[in-house]
């Protein structure tokens, strides 16, 4: 297991950098499974999720080779395998080789994927939209096999519930079917259209993506001819510009991209954080009072779940109650209890957390539940007085591209060690 040691009580400043977004990063990977050339990413961030990618690419005969932020993948080779379950249940988006596999070879067989404990995350919709392609779907032992014996055919697919993953898969399987599909009631965060580029680089034909009605009609191949830039992460962002507006002396958050975090630094600006917002940059100056605030999570342009969590220590500044109400994952609230070890005035109840006004925190031993609790997790060990250890750094260390380093960079005192008790960065 892994351990995050912090040195609370720094004030930061400086520079930082965002990195390519986790979540487009995950599904551009299986993704590249679908071309019939090789293909390069950049700006790729260096996380758990990633290295668990590539051991799975491996098991199916794809070569991989990650350095300085540029990913190889030659799918020229790949065979039908089976796939590694531990690396499979390591994360979340490896369902994504579901709706690629479906698409390159019209089978597929995957243990259930896993990725982040916040409450329930069926996948139904990711296997509506499989039937609906053409697909027999069987499940046993939490295995799922898929099957097209008749290829996949081009259809209308809506969805109950705007979903993030399945409208992913669906364009997976979609690609390269006979004929069109319709994705209606499809999610438009900005990594679909990350991947969307991706594809329609390559040949695909994908319209619509950024609006909830997704138009694809299935092409025979797949070629890359350039490298694929990934998109900034703004989750990685928010959690940044959050951090600096908690405990920084002035930090300049560079490669945002403003657009995608609005919902966030909109409330960052009624919290009272001036935030000086650039075309690719956020400067984060001192802030010295801030007012509480009302946060409800919603599906893009809307406040993201994934950013509840890391704005709850800068909250626990404000002169007042903050709520958040996350209607995605009501029950994401593993952060709770550990932020109470800290010392933080943290309550949840009925899907409804509350953040008060805390004069004081303290370092504990705490654990990472789940990504974005660590990352709430780091923002508090930071502002504390003492030393935090966050068991399960695991967790942080799968989305956060080298977060020590970075932190460090800001004039944190952070480190990580594993049971051996080897530093690592
Ligand atoms: C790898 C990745 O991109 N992960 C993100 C993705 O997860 P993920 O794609 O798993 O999340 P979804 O957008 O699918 O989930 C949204 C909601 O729909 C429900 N649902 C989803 C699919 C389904 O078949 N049935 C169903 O009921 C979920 O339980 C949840 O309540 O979007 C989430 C919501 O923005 C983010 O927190 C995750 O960081
Ligand atoms: C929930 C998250 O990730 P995943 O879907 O990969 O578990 C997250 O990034 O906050």
């Amino acid at each position: 297991m892994k351990r995050m040691i912090i040195q609370g009580g720094n004030r930061l400043s400086g520079e930082v950098t965002i990195g390519g977004a986790k979540n487009s990063t995950v599904a551009l990977i299986p993704a590249a499974i679908l071309a019939d050339t090789p293909v390069q990413f950049d700006t790729v961030p260096d996380i758990l999720d990633v290295h668990n990618l590539m051991i799975i690419l491996k098991s199916m005969n794809v070569k991989s080779e990650f350095s300085h932020g540029v990913l190889d993948i030659d799918p020229t080779q790949i065979i039908e395998a089976e796939l590694p379950s531990k690396a499979i249940k390591s994360l979340r988006a490896s369902y994504y080789f579901m709706g690629a596999l479906l698409g390159r070879f019209h089978r597929a067989t995957l243990t259930f994927p896993g990725g982040d404990n916040i409450g329930p995350r069926p996948i139904d919709q990711h296997l509506k939209a499989f039937k609906a392609l053409g697909a027999t779907v069987s499940e046993n032992n939490g295995t799922v096999h898929l099957e097209a014996a008749n290829g996949l055919h081009g259809t209308r697919i809506f969805m109950d519930m705007v979903s993030v993953g399945a409208t992913i898969n669906a364009i997976l399987a979609a690609v390269r079917a006979e004929g069109t599909t319709v994705i209606e009631n499809a999610a438009r965060e900005p990594e679909i259209i990350d991947l969307a580029t991706f594809l329609n680089n390559m040949g695909a034909k994908i319209r619509g993506v950024g609006t909830d009605t997704i138009r694809i009609t299935g092409v025979d191949t797949l070629q890359s001819m350039n490298t694929h830039t990934i998109i900034a992460d703004r989750i990685e962002s928010g959690t940044y510009l959050a951090l600096a507006a908690a405990l920084g002396d002035g930090v300049m958050v560079h490669n945002v991209i403003p657009e995608h975090l609005e919902s966030f630094t909109s409330k960052m600006i009624e919290m009272g954080v001036n935030l000086q917002i650039d075309s690719d940059k956020i400067y984060v100056p001192k802030t010295t009072s801030l007012k509480p605030v009302h946060v409800k999570t919603m599906p893009f342009p809307g406040f993201a779940t994934d950013l509840q969590q890391p704005l709850t220590p800068l909250m626990s500044l404000a002169d007042g109650d903050s709520v958040i109400v996350d209607t995605i994952y009501p029950k994401r609230v593993k952060h709770v209890p550990e932020l109470q070890k800290m010392g933080m005035q943290i309550e949840a109840h009925d899907g409804t957390i509350v953040v008060k006004h805390t004069d004081h925190l303290h370092g504990a031993n705490v654990s990472a539940g789940e990504i974005r609790a660590g990352a709430a997790l780091t923002i508090a060990g930071l502002m504390a007085e003492g030393t935090t250890v966050i068991n399960n750094a695991g967790n942080i260390l799968r989305g956060y591209d080298r977060i020590v380093w970075k932190l460090n960079r800001l004039h944190a005192n952070v480190s990580i060690e594993d049971d051996s008790s080897v530093k690592i960065s």
